[in-house]
């Protein structure tokens, strides 16, 4: 593990207060004008060192970084909980906000895989606005031992929404094949379904991906425009330059009260949405996707049950309809049990202990991921790891990193995007291949490549 901050004895700092009626003081840090649309916000943001999670118009918007911390291997997520921690134990929060995301906050991206070549990261920026049920916060964080320094506001150098920057679409976007070619990866899902019927396990959830590369670096602010406009009920982010918008919640934590989303069974929607939703009716409940379904719900109650006092999971899936698949769904809640002091598991802990769930695993989750690792042909990264943020009491979201791509280097000017799909013994080469196209679609869309 490599925890990189500043100096051992570095304390953090973080100060939360409302910044709603900031149009009405013009000597505000901030400028003399709110932004009044989603694209008037986004032109504003500096077109580098953004960090963001917005869903529908709630979210957070960080930059900058204080500091970070980077983990790798089997016990990345305990390591760096335990990081956080110790950071914020040794810190002061100033929070005159008390919402969720307020206070000292982490962004955070995981890797799939423990053996994984790439690093986990949480990242505390220094400068972060918040809005969430119609109220605007802004939260300043600072890391250091120099008493000047930390008192010393950030805003007063840089005022980072009074400047417009447009927003540039990507140009001449082309897309090469990754790991796989799309024959080589019909192979690999014949080689799986051989060894789903051999007994090897119920289900393996086998991904590709494929480069997207730009002739210009990528503006991440574009990008992230499109995806919440067209992608208003999934969870938008830009952490560490992995990009994406991902309609899956592995766990939520607030006071000690859980969410999750499951998803498993996918329609590919035609853009005849009354049809759409007649057909995926009927295919959603064919065995295939309500089985693919099931082992995604079993494997989630089965991990999050030992930790809660109550637990409820939606007794029927429910349809949810995005732009380009419409997913069978369930909603799990509950109550995290209390230890004999009073303390609760924080987000990130739970969400480790769920991760990875038969939506991006398999079932049993032992033996799918063997087979992912046998018949993938890649290294995942962070994609289908968790992805969110947390703050200092542990509360937070860890959404499933899916529908996304990573920066394959500083330059910014190619993405490795990933999609997966659920296989089980009657799965089909081709229509996995075309589901898997469908779950790209998001962000070559959001990238301004026709399909
Ligand atoms: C693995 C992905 O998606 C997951 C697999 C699904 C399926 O197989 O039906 C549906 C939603 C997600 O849980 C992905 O988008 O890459």
């Amino acid at each position: 593990m490599t925890v990189s901050a500043s100096a051992p004895s570095a304390t953090l700092r973080a100060h939360s207060y409302f910044v709603d009626g900031l149009a009405q003081h013009s000597d505000s840090p901030l400028g003399s004008e709110l932004p009044t649309t989603p694209a008037d916000f986004l032109s504003r943001l500096a077109t580098s060192g953004i960090t963001a999670w917005v869903r529908g118009h709630s979210g957070l918007v960080g930059w900058g970084e204080c500091t970070r911390i980077e983990t790798a291997g089997p016990d990345r997520f305990a390591a760096a909980d335990a990081a956080w921690r110790q950071l914020v134990a040794a810190g002061s929060v100033r929070d005159e906000v008390r919402l969720p995301g307020s206070g000292a906050i982490a962004f955070g991206s995981f890797t799939f895989a423990d053996d994984s070549e790439q690093s986990s990261v949480l990242i505390v920026p220094r400068l972060l606005l918040g809005r969430y049920q119609g109220r605007v916060w802004l939260t300043v964080m600072s890391l250091t031992t120099d008493e000047a320094a930390a008192t010393a506001n950030p805003l007063n150098s840089h005022r980072p929404l009074s400047q417009h920057n447009p927003l540039r679409k990507p140009e001449a976007v082309t897309v090469r094949t990754g790991s796989l070619d799309e024959a080589g990866w019909q192979d690999a899902v014949v080689r799986v379904v051989e060894r789903l019927r051999a007994g090897d396990a119920e289900k393996a959830v086998l991904a590709r991906d494929v480069f997207a590369r730009a002739a210009e670096p990528i503006d991440v602010r574009y990008v992230l425009g499109v995806l919440n406009a067209t992608y208003p009920s999934c969870w938008t982010f830009h952490i560490d330059g992995l990009l994406g918008a991902t309609p899956e919640l592995l766990i939520s934590s607030h006071r000690g009260e859980v969410r999750s989303r499951v998803l498993a069974g996918t329609y590919r929607t035609t853009g005849d949405r009354d049809a759409d939703v007649d057909a995926a009716r009927v295919v959603l409940s064919a065995h295939k996707d309500s089985s693919e379904h099931r082992y995604a719900i079993d494997s989630l109650t089965a991990a999050l049950r030992p930790l809660c006092s109550t637990l409820d999971v939606d007794p029927e899936p429910f349809m949810l309809e995005l732009a380009n698949v419409i997913h069978l769904a369930s909603d799990a809640h509950g109550e995290l049990t209390q230890d004999a002091d009073g303390s609760r598991p924080s987000s990130l802990a739970v969400a480790a202990t769920v991760h990875p769930t038969a939506a991006v695993g398999g079932t049993p989750t032992g033996d799918a991921v063997r087979i992912i690792a046998d018949e993938e042909g890649m290294d995942r990264g962070r994609y289908s790891g968790p992805v969110g943020w947390m703050d200092g009491n542990g509360d937070g979201e860890w959404a499933i990193a899916l529908r996304c791509g990573q920066f394959t280097s500083e330059a910014r000017d190619e993405l490795r995007l990933f999609a997966g799909c659920g296989i089980v013994a009657d799965s089909e080469p081709g229509s996995e291949l075309e589901e898997s196209t469908a779950k790209l679609a998001p962000m070559l869309s959001g990238l301004g490549v026709e399909m």
